[in-house]
């Protein structure tokens, strides 16, 4: 059986109470924290640094799923790794040289995930897909919680689904923005394992989580 994770972003958290959020969302049966890393550049907003990650991994027993969106992610590959980092994921549209990031990643003996954008195909990251844990697929325009899902980002995750299958790899596929409980059925069915959620979640996270488990049949 294939085990369906569900990720905290906690761009959506209440920052002035983080460690209260941070354990409720253990206690809640969350398997992750997205943590959504922003430089004012690649994204037009600016979240936070290695220094933070590093106090939220000494107080998280939870596993924390890294998103760099930043211009130039190779110079911070080694300094979130340091932070803690279980995963870090950087973006295809970020690096020209993105077989040696990945394997910048790897070395590090952390999880190392590409993501796209939404206005990128799935079909450019043909040729890394052999090398990648994961691909992210942003379902909205990253920089901003709480957005409107798009949906051709369904299409992009069968494609995904089907590679992988088709050419016998092992890959997760995580599917991030706009994702609340009316369309994560589909997004599972299209071949996403690790779901995302950010303001969603942060509306009412044991509600949400009871749910999500319902949907997926997962017992907790
Ligand atoms: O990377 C990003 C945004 O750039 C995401 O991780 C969002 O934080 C998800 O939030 P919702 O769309 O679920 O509110
Ligand atoms: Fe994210």
């Amino acid at each position: 059986m294939i085990q369906i994770k569900l990720l905290a972003s906690i761009l959506s958290c209440n920052f002035l109470r983080l460690e209260n959020e941070i354990k409720e969302i253990q206690d809640s049966g969350c398997d992750m924290l997205h943590l959504d890393i922003m430089d004012g550049h690649f994204v037009p907003n600016i979240t936070i640094g290695p220094d933070i990650v590093k106090q939220i991994h000494s107080i998280s027993n939870l596993a924390l799923d890294v998103h760099l969106m930043v211009e130039n992610p190779s110079f911070w590959i080694e300094k979130f790794a340091n932070a803690g980092a279980y995963s870090i994921s950087v973006h295809q549209e970020a690096d020209i040289h993105l077989n040696r990031l990945i394997n910048t990643i790897k070395e590090k003996k952390i999880r190392a995930l590409v993501s796209i954008n939404p206005a990128t195909s799935p079909i450019v990251l043909d040729y890394i897909l052999d090398y990648v844990d994961g691909v992210l697929v942003m379902s909205v325009n990253p920089g901003f919680g709480g957005q409107k899902f798009i949906e051709n980002s369904l299409r992009k995750i069968e494609y995904l689904a089907k590679y992988k299958y088709t050419n016998n790899l092992d890959y997760v596929i995580q599917v991030d923005g706009g994702v609340n409980l009316n369309n994560i059925k589909n997004l599972i069915d299209a071949g996403a394992n690790e779901i995302i959620v950010g303001s969603a979640l942060f509306k009412n996270i044991h509600e949400f989580v009871r749910k999500f488990k319902e949907l997926t049949r997962i017992v907790v």
